[in-house]
């Protein structure tokens, strides 16, 4: 089938690949002609494991092109996904602007000459925002226009996107048109998995509930680890306990220094300004945004516990992004943890395998050495602080770190170490959840 895709971003980007992939012809479009002409000559404009090597492949197939014109999209495609970005407000609730701005465009290219078409929105957006699409392009299209609105909501994660999107737990199709559902199970007919058919609104609303229910699994979890530092549990034992359990399942389990990313900070503050826009307040979820807070006000505590004063101290910090495999740091918490130590004045290195050069560009005035080495990073500090689930730091060659740092002290932050291990190599151990661990001292 023929696509096309309004916004070139995370989303926009491997999702296009990944239709091009199993056979759709796709165009993808960006406003940003930077990014568009980068993406001509072969250039990837962000780390996603897999994605470089299925553009190239699917680009020189024919099957997937890139442009700066949203008419060419429009007239060469059946079907036009949206999946251009909804950043927060500053109260929370979501701004629509870009939503607004791309169905206007996307109007004014229709004519009835072209036939019917499907504008598809895979932005997250705030349910009943399909209605609104419909009627900004009723508003500015000619008459005459033949076209159906859909919601199909996007569940991939940033680091595992292309495996995620070639085999999605479930496809959502929100539609109030027969004849739009059709052919939207036509799109995913490749991808053998299961479809859930909804209205326009349950499927706008499945996305916001579904963030918010993981958000809120990993806020439950960070605070029974809060609970585990003062009684002498072990977060970790429990977090496995629990999770063996079908009915609760293992994953999103994973006590740390707590959630960011572009998704779950925005759409659990989106979650609540809209039920407390329809009157009906999520207070559940307030609770939930409290709990990822304070997981690092009580990081910052205990360091401060074992440090005293941060100024003048030497901070490694590994990871900047805010998940392990990908080079984004939008709302990453390892950059906003490098932000608080310099606010107190700690001397911070940091290093990420992807994310140096993201992070050096929000980092801006922090005075933050970026290393090019994990290892170079920790050379001299009296800490390291381990803050992005990168497989690198839990395979970490300990007795080679250990010879390197001036004190041998490690602040895991995402319980990567196994603390037996890093007592064995010498290490005085602190982590999520559980009890600090020391070396044994020498008589
Ligand atoms: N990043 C994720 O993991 C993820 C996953 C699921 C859903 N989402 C949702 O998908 C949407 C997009 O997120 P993203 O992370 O891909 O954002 P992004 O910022 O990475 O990409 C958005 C792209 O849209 C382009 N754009 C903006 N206005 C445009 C216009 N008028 N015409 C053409 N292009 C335009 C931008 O230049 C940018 O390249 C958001 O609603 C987000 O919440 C994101
Ligand atoms: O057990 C866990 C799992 C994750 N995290 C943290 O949660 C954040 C988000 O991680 P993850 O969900 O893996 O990445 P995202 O790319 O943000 O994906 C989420 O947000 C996307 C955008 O909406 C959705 O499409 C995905 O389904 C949803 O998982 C990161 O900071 C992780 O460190 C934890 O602290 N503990």
């Amino acid at each position: 089938m023929k696509l096309s895709i309004i916004g070139t971003g995370y989303v926009g980007l491997t999702t296009g690949t990944c239709f091009s992939e199993v056979g759709h012809e796709v165009v993808c479009v960006d406003n940003n002609r930077e990014k568009v002409e980068a993406l001509l000559r072969g250039e990837i404009p962000i780390y996603e494991p897999e994605l470089e090597e299925l553009v190239t492949k699917n680009v020189n197939a024919g099957r997937l092109r890139f442009t700066t014109s949203i008419r060419e999209g429009v007239e060469n495609s059946d079907i036009i996904f949206i999946a251009v970005p909804t950043p927060p407000q500053p109260d929370g609730s979501v701004d629509l602007s870009f939503i607004e701005k791309v169905s206007h465009e996307i109007a004014l290219c229709l004519t009835p000459e072209l036939g019917y078409r499907i504008i598809v929105d895979k932005s997250t957006v705030p349910v009943c925002t399909g209605s609104k699409v419909m009627q900004t392009i009723k508003r500015y299209a000619p008459a005459g226009v033949d076209f159906d609105i859909v919601s199909n909501p996007e569940f991939l994660r940033e680091g595992c996107a292309v495996q995620d999107l070639l085999n999605p737990d479930r496809i959502v199709i929100g539609a109030d048109s027969q004849r739009a559902m059709d052919m939207m199970k036509r799109v995913y007919q490749m991808f053998h998995a299961p479809i859930v058919e909804t209205d326009l609104s349950s499927a706008e609303l499945i996305k916001h509930a579904a963030n918010s229910f993981l958000a809120l699994k990993i806020s439950y979890i960070n605070a029974v680890s809060a609970i585990c530092e003062r009684s002498g549990g072990d977060v970790e034992l429990v977090a496995r306990g629990i999770g063996m359990d079908k009915r609760i399942s293992p994953h999103f389990l994973a006590a740390g220094l707590g959630y960011g990313g572009s998704c779950f900070p925005k759409d659990v503050k989106a979650f609540i300004h809209i039920s407390d826009d329809l009157g009906v307040p999520f207070t559940l979820l307030k609770e939930v945004e409290r709990i990822n807070q304070t997981q690092l006000d009580r990081f910052m505590n205990r360091l401060r516990e074992k440090l005293w004063i941060l100024r003048d101290k030497r901070i490694a910090v590994w990871g900047l992004a805010f998940k392990e495999n990908t080079d984004d740091v939008r709302e990453s918490v390892a950059v906003n943890l490098c932000r608080r130590l310099c606010e107190e004045k700690a001397i911070v290195s940091a290093f990420d395998p992807k994310a140096n050069e993201t992070a050096a560009r929000v980092l801006g005035d922090a005075p933050v050495t970026i290393c090019d080495d994990m290892y170079e990073c920790a050379r001299g500090a009296e800490v390291l602080i381990i803050a992005t689930e990168w497989k690198e730091f839990a395979n970490a060659d300990l007795v080679k770190l250990k010879e390197l740092m001036h004190l041998p002290i490690i602040f895991d932050g995402r319980n990567l170490l196994h603390p037996a291990n890093a007592v064995h190599a010498g290490f005085e151990y602190h982590s999520i959840g559980r009890a600090s661990v020391y070396p044994e001292k020498k008589q």
